[in-house]
């Protein structure tokens, strides 16, 4: 089976959740069959009449009030079924935006790191309302086709059998067609797709590097670039246009011969005497609406590709497994309740690697993290030391080894819960596009005003942030450029501080700070110790030489631990990192 036809039955079945509201349409498209039946009949009544009997119309002929009323009816139904596609579409879209953005939550950070954020958003955003256009007009399309023409082809068959033996040889033939012409439209949807996944993670790269690629004279390369997308994804909109045209043309055309087939067939057989003439004006009529839907399914062909091929992005990123580094047996062992802390956080030989094809990051790692005592994390850049607090974390697990909280394998807890235990600030903490204030209080929603002052004032946060023009009401604008980098480590600090979690990861929290700011938060951390566990990445020679413990990683390995005095002199790494931090201070 095509990726094609798996992605339409997917979206079909998907679409089956709602299948209440598709059998009201589908009760809507037969309702309008009959409509449309009292409404021939009654015009060719009337034609008839005049033309035929020679006798004139009054508003009170009962052909002239019913079909004043089947007029009404058909623009009834017409109404309501535009009402139900909507609420049907609006319904799957916010269904399917949650589900994708909770996958994209499981997946996690280290799977969304790996994807063009471009790309993501496309898929999320332009995807998803793609398939609004596939359910509100596609699928009431292919509903309304699959009803309406075979009523309507019965019900001639059974008034007049020679014209509809023609409706019902002819009817189907177009679909055929239609799929041939839809098979080199697919594979052009499918390029257009991809083209527009490519520009848009290009535009994204280019607005977001503008400043890398200006001091390095590379805007006129990059716009280059941008606008040979530009131009594939024009001439693929042409060239899907064209097939558009072409298919609506032969669709048109073929509509018209097959109705053009009926009129003479029913013209000769007038002439002859065979068939009455309010009879051959009747079927004459219903003609061209047995053909409608056919067309109209036509008009929405396109629409339907667009939304299947949308569909296949959103459907890859829903069938990615979740957490693949945990076995699935892993997965099922039962949760256990978190112990109350402090945490006494203990490597037991863990092995680590991210994939089954990379050499491990982290060997064989056996160390000690102490609660009231700050253990300090040392190590050349690219030894693993972001690596091990994901392990703290669960965002990854152990491949040998565990990592036990007092006594028990954390990954035995539950992750939202364990996380509820942890305050991390990171080397590039992530600000949202919202107020300071929102932004702090994220880490605890509901927190009064004055906590979250506190808290900004033991990150040595609080004064700049009183001097923004809104203070606390500051938008932090998107990816917070408005604030510098040791500005967004203060700002992340202060979420640590209001959180008050029993585990602290603070990595690199000095390495942009200036030496006031950096005394200022050493002091907060020092009495954010007691009865804590924190873990400091460090960069900074005054705060390795500050800890009560350092961890010396080296190459994934711990090659030593102690005070700064103590690796001095067991640790020539060691030495020589410290003589590297000195020369750069
Ligand atoms: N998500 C990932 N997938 C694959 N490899 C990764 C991933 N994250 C980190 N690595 C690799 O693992 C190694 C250790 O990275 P890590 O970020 O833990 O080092 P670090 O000591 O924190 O470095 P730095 O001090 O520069 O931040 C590096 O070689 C890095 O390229």
């Amino acid at each position: 089976m095509s990726d094609y036809t798996a992605n339409h039955k997917r979206l079909f079945r998907l679409g089956l959740n709602y299948r209440g509201w598709w059998f009201a349409l589908g009760c809507i498209s037969l309702l309008s069959a009959l409509a449309i039946i009292v409404l021939m009949y009654s015009i060719s009544i009337l034609v008839d009449q005049v033309f035929m009997q020679d006798e004139p119309i009054t508003f009170y002929d009962t052909a002239v009030i019913v079909l004043a009323g089947a007029i009404f009816f058909r623009g009834s139904l017409f109404w309501i079924s535009e009402i139900t596609v909507q609420h049907i579409a609006s319904e799957i879209k916010q269904d399917l935006r949650m589900r994708l953005l909770r996958h994209m939550q499981k997946l996690g950070p280290s799977w969304a790191e790996k994807q063009s954020s471009g790309e993501l958003a496309v898929a999320a955003v332009e995807g998803v309302e793609k398939l609004d256009i596939y359910y509100s007009r596609f699928m009431p399309a292919a509903i309304h086709m699959a009803i309406v023409p075979v009523v309507l082809a019965l019900f001639v068959f059974g008034i007049d059998w020679i014209s509809g033996l023609i409706l019902i040889v002819t009817g189907p033939l177009i679909p055929v067609f239609m799929s041939l012409i839809g098979m080199k439209a697919q594979s052009q949807t499918r390029k257009q797709w991809k083209t527009l996944q490519v520009l848009s993670s290009g535009f994204l790269d280019a607005v977001q590097g503008m400043r890398t690629l200006k001091l390095f004279n590379r805007t006129a390369k990059k716009q280059g670039e941008i606008e040979r997308i530009s131009d594939l994804f024009r001439k693929n909109t042409i060239g899907i246009l064209k097939t558009a045209f072409l298919s609506g043309f032969v669709l048109e055309l073929f509509a018209s011969i097959a109705t053009a087939l009926v009129a003479v067939e029913i013209g000769v057989r007038l002439i002859e005497g065979h068939i009455g003439f309010q009879l051959g004006l009747f079927v004459l009529l219903l003609a061209p609406e047995y053909y409608l839907p056919f067309r109209l399914f036509g008009a929405q062909h396109h629409a339907g590709m667009e939304g299947t091929e949308a569909a296949g992005r959103i459907f890859s990123i829903m069938d990615t497994p979740v957490r693949s580094n945990i076995s699935a047996a892993d997965q099922h062992k039962q949760k256990v309740a978190i112990p109350s802390g402090p945490f006494h956080i203990r490597f037991e030989r863990v092995t680590f690697s991210y994939s089954s094809e990379s050499d491990p990051v982290i060997k064989d790692a056996a160390f000690e993290l102490e609660p009231g005592k700050t253990t300090v994390l040392a190590g050349r850049s690219g030894t693993g030391k972001t690596t091990l607090t994901r392990l703290i974390t669960q965002e990854y697990v152990p491949d040998k080894g565990s990592v036990m909280v007092n006594g028990i394998p954390c990954d035995l807890f539950d992750e939202k819960q364990w996380l509820g235990q942890i305050s991390i600030v990171n080397q590039n903490p992530w600000l949202f596009d919202d107020t300071v204030l929102a932004n702090i209080a994220i880490a605890k929603p509901g927190a009064p005003f004055e906590e979250i002052v506190e808290a900004s004032g033991k990150a040595a946060a609080h004064e700049f942030i009183s001097k923004l023009p809104d203070g606390y009401q500051t938008r932090a604008g998107e990816q917070a450029v408005r604030f510098s980098g040791g500005e967004r480590q203060r700002i992340a600090l202060a979420r640590a501080f209001l959180r008050n979690s029993p585990v602290v990861i603070l990595d690199e929290p000095s390495s942009a700070l200036d030496p006031h700011s950096e005394l200022k938060i050493r002091k907060s951390v020092k009495r954010l110790e007691k009865d804590r566990t924190v873990l400091i990445i460090a960069h900074r020679l005054s705060t390795v030489r500050n800890a009560d413990n350092i961890l010396l990683l080296e190459d994934g390995r711990i090659s030593g631990s102690g005070s700064h005095e103590q690796l001095l002199n067991t640790s020539h790494t060691y030495r020589e990192m410290v003589t590297a931090y000195t020369k750069k201070s």
